[in-house]
């Protein structure tokens, strides 16, 4: 305790002498609501209970990362967590994923990213060192947000080698280490991994000012002279981190804790990462100096302090693990007496609200004060939000209710009806939109999209163009933001030409302008427009987003489109994007080209439950299906209830009824998965095909926990026509006349069993029936 009041008030003296006397003061009060903050905020005052400093160490295959992470290890006392080794010794140790790992490393593809991360956590909890070089991670972008997800930090630095291709082909061939990896079909895989998943996670740090590119050609000393003058920059800079960080908050901060001293730790928490201008001119300063090489002349913050604490052994912890600490201690504050500045609950219910926590968002709430929460606008806007957000309408809207002054803002109206909107509840939406003109609240440009999707969702053109003139008059008549949204209400509602009016005269289109018209052609059927659209975009400049290839590709099932679409994205360089090659799967499949769409499928780097659900529907009549369904639950992926449809619907065809039978319980049983109509549909389509009527009724009639619609009775009827059974036939024509009234097809099909079997009789009564329907 001593050694915290001690090194708080050291930190705090080069900013106000008085203040440090009354925090010092005050801490012992608030002790244990304060520690937990000053610690992680403070990272060099109790050696055991640091922040972690993490390295991410990134380069194509062979471009030298472990050779210089010896180095590094040797020199500054890093921790070395090779992402490939803990996979080798997972494989090494018989583990239920052995075998997995093991053909992802033969094939060069990488491994699911939990599996990963959970190995990495691992080795830096079984460690005393609080810095770790993660060397080979993250090599995707689903590897970065995993890490994110379960350890809940981002790395103080990342290394990437910088390595010719060639030059590392090179360095694998001769490594010499027996590793079932170093060999050339491998390495290719390796290398387009590296370029189509690693460069946009290297991209991205170097975006968020992480990234150190170190020349990875030379001797290996060569290239650690690059290395070395980051680390000792880093190592001199570590004890000023904290004095940079009281300066790094704002003028508006710095005046609160001069007036509530006792709030910095608060503070302190949530605001030593901000993005301020400061801060990332801080950074510059930092990497310009790195750049040459030059110890920094002045002292920077380590680059992202992370608010989390890491004791003697590295407890990691999630954001929410961390919130969930601090609002416990909030209470232990609050029963103590303590008062609780309203900035406070504000800035809590805001991270709640960006975590998604909605418990601690209800914890928070039963400690404020009710009169504060009805005063305070801050608290009230965002714990309304919050409940919204959630879908707790009835909470936000008692909050609302409450507020003493919420018609100064269109904010927590907005809320409300954003809330309402989500819900499908778009009357509500409306009636608050309606009720905020009549109490004289100005809406912002935030309040018009929410409405009109409300519009667009209610399908009500004349309201929705009744608030199209509301957004002219209040003077969002140009707003793209706005004007985006008014395109998507108009091709909801049915109005594709007023879209395109509209969208013809946003005068900045961004990708969102583009996705709304494109997407509003595709769902009104006009694919000639939608690809005129898609070109449009391209020639303007605008990359289409995966998305939107994805869907222009969906909607046109013509090879020769499909194959110029392809030859862009290759171009574009973006042919291995998942959702893309997705697409490409689905469509090359549905136009009979299954080499094609297995090719791309087992050459794509990451495949997703979409991938697996494309191939196996696009192989629904070859045995290479339930192949595919093997493999794919070999891959670690689990099977989703699309899946199930179409490898149900692959048995059926195949006429499996065991495997069908079998696939049925192991969803339900295995997968947890509940039968929906599409299912039970797949399983009298399985009996009915293979002639086993009998069984079929029964399924229906025994098996099935809801009532069976319309694909169910007619793929019953129609395996009736093809196996002739008129009694059953009859029963299942009777219950789609019921369901169907108006559907002819249905008629016809029973016509044709009475036909075949010469029952003319009937075949006129059916026929009449038609007649009585009008059809
Ligand atoms: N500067 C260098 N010059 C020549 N050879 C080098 C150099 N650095 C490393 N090597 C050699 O290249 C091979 C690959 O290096 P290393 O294993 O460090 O690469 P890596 O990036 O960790 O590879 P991987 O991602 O495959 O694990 C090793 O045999 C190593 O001794
Ligand atoms: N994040 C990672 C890291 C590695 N792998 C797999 O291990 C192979 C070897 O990795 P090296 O770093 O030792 O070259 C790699 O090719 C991947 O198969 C992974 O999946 N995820």
């Amino acid at each position: 305790m001593w050694r915290r009041v001690a090194s708080l008030s050291s930190f705090l003296s080069s900013y106000s002498t008085s203040f440090v006397a009354q925090t010092a003061s005050r801490l012992n009060t608030w002790e244990s609501l304060t520690t937990r903050i000053a610690q992680q905020a403070n990272g060099f005052i109790a050696p055991k209970e640091k922040t972690p400093f993490i390295t991410f160490v990134l380069g194509g295959p062979g471009s030298g990362k472990g050779t210089q992470c010896i180095k590094i290890v040797e020199t500054f006392g890093f921790t070395h967590l090779s992402a490939g080794d803990l996979l080798r010794r997972e494989i090494d140790s018989n583990s239920a994923d052995g075998a997995m790992i093991l053909n992802k490393i033969k094939e060069g593809k990488i491994v699911p990213s939990q599996l990963t991360v959970k190995l990495i956590q691992k080795g830096m909890e079984s460690s005393d060192n609080d810095k770790f070089l993660i060397d080979g991670f993250p090599r995707t972008e689903e590897n970065r947000v995993s890490f994110e997800q379960i350890i809940g930090i981002e790395p103080n630095v990342v290394l990437f080698f910088d390595c010719p291709e060639e030059e590392m082909v090179k360095r694998l061939l001769n490594r010499n280490q027996g590793r079932v990896d170093d060999n050339l079909e491998t390495i290719k895989t390796r290398l387009k991994v590296f370029e189509a998943l690693s460069l946009p996670v290297i991209n991205y740090y170097s975006q968020r000012g992480k990234l150190y590119t170190i020349r990875a050609r030379g001797t290996e000393d060569e290239i650690f002279e690059q290395v070395r003058p980051i680390f000792t920059a880093f190592e001199a800079c570590h004890v000023s981190t904290m004095i940079l960080s009281i300066h790094l908050l704002s003028p508006k901060m710095v005046a609160l804790l001069q007036a509530r001293p006792h709030t910095i730790p608060w503070i302190l928490h949530f605001h030593c990462s901000s993005k301020s201008k400061k801060n990332r001119n801080q950074k510059q300063l930092q990497r310009r100096q790195f750049q040459h090489h030059k110890k920094p002349a002045l002292p920077f913050p380590r680059s992202s302090p992370t608010p989390l604490v890491i004791r003697h052994k590295p407890l990691i912890q999630t954001k929410v693990d961390a919130l969930d600490s601090v609002v416990k201690d909030l209470e232990a504050s609050v029963k103590n007496g303590m008062v609780i500045d309203s900035e406070i609950y504000s800035s809590l219910l805001e991270t709640c609200y960006q975590l998604k926590s909605i418990d601690h968002g209800i914890a928070i709430h039963s400690l404020v004060p009710p009169n504060l929460l009805r005063k305070s606008t801050g608290i009230s806007s965002k714990l309304l939000r919050l409940y919204a957000a959630s879908g707790r309408m009835e909470s936000a809207h008692q909050v609302f209710d409450e507020m003493s002054r919420r018609n100064e803002s269109a904010f927590p109206w907005n809320s409300l009806i954003s809330g309402y909107a989500e819900l499908g509840q778009y009357e509500d939406a409306l009636a608050l939109y309606f009720q905020m003109e009549e109490e004289g609240v100005e809406p912002d440009r935030f309040t018009f999209p929410r409405v009109l999707k409300a519009c667009a969702g209610i399908g009500l053109i004349h309201v929705g163009q009744a608030v199209h003139r509301d957004v002219v008059r209040k003077g969002f008549g140009n707003d793209g933001y706005v004007l985006n949204a008014l395109v998507d209400m108009y091709s909801k509602c049915g109005d594709i030409v007023k879209a395109r009016q509209v969208f013809d005269n946003i005068a900045c289109k961004d990708t969102i302008s583009w996705n709304s018209m494109l997407t509003g052609y595709i769902r009104h059927g006009l694919s000639v427009e939608a690809l005129q659209v898609f070109r449009g975009m391209i020639q303007e400049g605008f990359d289409p987003d995966p998305v939107a290839i994805s869907t222009i590709l969906s909607s046109f099932w013509s090879l020769k489109i499909a194959a110029q679409i392809h030859g862009w994205v290759l171009r574009r360089g973006i042919e291995w994007n998942t959702s893309v090659v997705n697409a490409l799967i689905a469509v090359y499949s549905s136009l009979g080209k299954l080499g094609g769409a297995s090719w791309l499928f087992h050459r794509m780097p990451e495949r997703d439950v979409v991938s697996w659900n494309s191939i196996i529907s696009g192989h629904g009549k070859h045995p290479e299906a339930l192949l595919y369904f093997e493999q794919m639950m070999k891959s670690g992926t689990s099977p989703d209830s699309i899946t199930f449809v179409a490898i149900l619907s692959a048995c059926a065809h195949l006429g499996s009824v065991k495997d069908g039978e079998r696939l049925f319980r192991l969803m339900r049983n295995k997968y947890m998965i509940d039968p929906r109509m599409e299912h039970y549909a797949c399983m009298i389509n399985l009996y009915g095909r293979a002639g086993l009527i009998d069984e079929a009724f029964n399924f229906i009639v025994e098996r099935m926990e809801i009532e069976a619609g319309p694909t169910v009775w007619g793929a019953l009827l129609y395996a009736c026509s093809i196996h002739g059974n008129i009694e059953i036939g009859e029963i299942a024509g009777q219950k789609l006349f019921e369901l169907e009234p108006d559907n002819r097809h249905n008629f016809e099909l029973l016509m044709k069993i009475h036909t075949n079997a010469g029952r003319w009789e009937d075949v006129e009564r059916v026929r009449q029936m038609m007649v009585d329907r009008g059809l």
